[in-house]
């Protein structure tokens, strides 16, 4: 047999491109894990955040959820992202990420069980 692999993630088409669904999904699917790739980078901005704020309290912070979210929302408008899309998928989001940074602070620096 050889060694050599064949690409597990060939290219996948461009929404355009696509004849069957097929095509569909498999863009869907290369484009999935991209979107895992970069959401791996956020998580890791999660336990920075963790380690630099100096209490638990600073990890929920309202205003800079509000912050973000408008950001996000200029930014698809810009790109052409629906808001009915973005505003739902990036508040679930932060509260998913919100969620991991306390369990990554108290893990690190806080809530120590004897
Ligand atoms: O900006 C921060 O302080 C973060 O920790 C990031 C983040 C986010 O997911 O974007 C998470 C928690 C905060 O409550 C606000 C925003």
């Amino acid at each position: 047999m050889s060694p050599i692999k064949s690409d597990p993630h060939p290219a996948a088409p461009l929404p355009d491109e696509c004849q069957t669904m097929t095509d569909v999904r498999k863009g869907v699917d290369s484009l999935d894990r991209e979107l895992v790739r970069l959401l791996v980078i956020r998580q890791g901005y999660m336990h920075a955040a963790a380690r630099i704020k100096k209490t638990r309290d600073a990890v929920y912070d309202e205003a800079r959820i509000e912050d973000v979210v408008a950001k996000v929302l200029t930014e698809a408008k810009a790109q052409g992202l629906s808001a009915d899309i973005a505003e739902p998928v990036w508040r679930k989001l932060i509260e998913r990420c919100i969620a991991h940074e306390f369990d990554e602070w108290d893990a690190t620096k806080g809530r120590k069980t004897a």
